[in-house]
């Protein structure tokens, strides 16, 4: 039916197999990559027009269980992003996270072959060329998304807590809870702003590719108890009978594909 995805993380679901249905993951743009340092090339035009961000604190509103991890939808009409590699102000439409099941794993991008524990996906429109999120993800330059490592640190990020909080609510696949929490996005990304940029796709079917990514070089962190439950999520639903240890989301990240041809630019000290 269609709540049960055609898509996923398993043997038979996974990353090797989505072209089948959703040929967009077959194509030249596609994310994640492995940011190869030595092929980043620093440009003069970025350094220009700083990266800049601005999001209230009380703009999620709520989270979902999609079956495929959990995600925070926010409402973008007091948000911005702009400059970097952005012509044109994107609004924040929602952010969600990948990971691994354990924690030599789990971020998309990966720094000269290394991987992160986890990683953080702020997801942007642009909205000052197309009308709504759906247009924009089926456009070149549609979708802005900053992504951010997540390491694993002794103490628990307070600003996470506050999703995690809500986990437990959210177990099974279509469950979603109200989220109105107050957010300093400021503790959710990195204190510096050195970061790596190239054009690429969603990195979840259908894979469109439409995505300006910026990828930050600094992690922040994580606990290992915070990132525990976010493997307790299942990807299945309440009414599907399984048993207890089935269906949980222990890792929900696509492996990186080749950047071919593109250009990776880096911007900061
Ligand atoms: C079934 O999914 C859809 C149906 C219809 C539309 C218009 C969009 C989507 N999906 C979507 O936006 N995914 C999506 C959006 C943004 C990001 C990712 C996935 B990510 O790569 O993981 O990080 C950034
Ligand atoms: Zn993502």
């Amino acid at each position: 039916n269609t709540m049960s995805l055609d898509w996923g993380y398993t043997d038979d679901n996974g990353p090797s197999t989505w072209a089948e249905k959703y040929p967009l993951a077959a194509g030249a743009r596609q994310s994640p990559v492995d940011i190869d340092t030595s092929k980043a090339t620093s440009d003069n035009s970025l350094v220009d027009r700083e990266i800049d961000w601005s999001y209230p604190s009380n703009c999620s509103y709520r989270i979902v269980n999609t079956g495929y991890g959990w995600r925070v939808d926010t409402y973008g009409d007091d948000t911005a992003l702009s400059g970097g590699p952005l012509s044109e102000v994107y609004k924040l439409e929602q952010f969600h996270c990948h990971w691994g099941a354990t924690n030599d794993e789990g971020s998309e991008h990966t720094v000269d072959g290394k991987s992160y524990a986890a990683e953080l996906h702020l997801v942007h429109w642009n909205s000052e060329k197309y009308s709504s999120f759906k247009e924009a993800a089926s456009q070149p330059d549609g979708l802005a998304v900053l992504g951010v490592f997540m390491e694993i640190g002794n103490a628990d990020n307070a600003e996470l807590e506050k999703i995690i909080s809500l986990i437990p609510k959210i177990i099974h696949k279509g469950q979603d809870s109200q989220a109105s929490f107050d957010l300093d996005f400021g503790s959710l990304l990195p204190e510096s702003k050195h970061y790596w940029t190239y054009l690429g796709s969603l990195t979840t079917p259908p894979c469109n590719e439409c995505v300006i990514w910026t990828v930050f070089k600094e992690p922040i962190t994580i606990s290992e108890r915070q990132l525990e439950v976010f493997r307790s999520l299942k990807s299945v639903g309440e009414e599907d009978a399984i048993e207890p240890e089935e269906g949980k989301l222990v890792k929900n990240y696509r492996p990186p594909l080749p950047l071919g041809n593109r250009v990776l630019r880096e911007c900061g000290p």
